[in-house]
């Protein structure tokens, strides 16, 4: 009974949940505790995943727990461990401590999954920061943006970006941002058929992590690079030969920890052009990089007209 209520009421609002891209990564250290200390250029994209956010967990859901429910568009993302879930969680938890807002803190949310996942593109993370910024709107919490980085932070090092909602400069382990505002071109990204596991590349003895640090002026001037793609180009044979192919259009990279690559285009029609030269072998798609998440420019929309 409770699916069909749930499912046949419309959502009280949908939220997009950006890609992002490295464009590029160095890592200049490693730190005790494991995680390194890199400088990178997220560069925020127009597309993404979509959330819907309903007011009312439900109990019949594959993943429920304690008022909060989800489910998503590909059954193999439906779990606990989904970044949704365990966001929502988060978020449930730092409120009832605050002791604030304690009556409606139910919510089912419905993950629409675009992206490919293990890709490099933040899908999960993004997916993580749409989930706290929704439930914040829906439960009327008013948690800061700073307070909902720092929850999200202790999900995943990208979460932070995609709370700001701003394309950025990172350092630190991806949390200290600085906005920049940057030319808004056009990017071919292509998805090699695999999926590349981010700890094993972080943890792999031949990773290079000793870049030296850069300034944000300089990293938007000089000569940049991912310092993951050689070795990821040598584990996983598919990324390797997607970037061979995209460079024969012109200078192309891997974006995070991979897997996927992308081509920067001076127009829409170079980069469907070039997507329609794509092997039937890679998926891919193309995408706009934006200074302002989209995800951001609704959100304002919904409290300027109290939507
Ligand atoms: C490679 C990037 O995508 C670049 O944007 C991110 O740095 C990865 O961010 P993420 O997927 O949110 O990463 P997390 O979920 O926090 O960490 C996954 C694993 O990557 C490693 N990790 C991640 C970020 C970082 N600065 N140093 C690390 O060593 C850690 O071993 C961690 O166990
Ligand atoms: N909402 C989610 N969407 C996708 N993957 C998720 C989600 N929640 C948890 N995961 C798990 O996280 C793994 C990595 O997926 P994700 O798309 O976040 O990686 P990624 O694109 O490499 O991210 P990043 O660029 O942040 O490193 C998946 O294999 C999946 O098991």
């Amino acid at each position: 009974m409770e699916i069909a209520r749930v499912t046949m009421i419309p959502p009280v609002f949908t939220l997009p949940a950006p890609a992002k891209l490295n464009l590029f990564l160095h890592i200049t250290g490693r730190r005790d505790d494991g995680y390194h200390n890199l400088q990178t250029l997220f560069q925020l994209l127009n597309i993404g995943d979509e959330l819907d956010f309903y007011t009312t967990a439900n109990p019949e859901a594959k993943v429920y727990e304690n008022g909060l429910s989800l489910s998503c568009s590909n059954p193999a993302l439906e779990s606990k461990d989904n970044l949704v879930f365990r966001a929502a969680q988060h978020l449930q938890n730092q409120i009832q401590k605050n002791g604030s807002n304690t009556q409606s803190i139910s919510a089912h949310i419905h993950l629409k999954k675009k992206l490919p996942f293990g890709g490099g593109i933040g899908g999960g993370s993004s997916d993580a920061a749409t989930t706290l910024l929704g439930l914040n709107h829906l439960w009327d919490a008013k948690q800061s943006e700073g307070e909902l980085a720092n929850i999200g932070q202790q999900l995943g090092a990208d979460i932070p970006v995609f709370i700001r909602g701003k394309t950025a400069f990172a350092e630190g382990i991806g949390e200290k941002l600085t906005p920049v505002t940057l030319e808004e071109k056009w990017y071919v990204v292509i998805a090699p058929n695999c999926h590349v596991s981010t700890p094993q590349i972080f943890s792999h003895k031949d990773l290079t992590r000793d870049t030296p640090v850069i300034k944000v002026a300089a990293s938007l001037e000089r000569d940049t690079k991912n310092d993951c793609e050689t070795l990821v180009k040598t584990l996983y044979p598919d990324v390797n030969e997607a970037l061979k192919w995209l460079s024969k259009f012109g200078q192309s990279r891997m974006t995070g920890t991979g897997s996927c690559v992308f081509l920067p285009c001076v127009s829409e029609e170079k980069a469907v052009e070039v997507l329609s030269m794509k092997p039937s072998k890679f998926n891919g798609f193309i995408a706009k990089g934006v200074n302002q998440s989209p995800l951001h420019e609704q959100l304002l929309s919904h409290y300027a007209t109290g939507v």
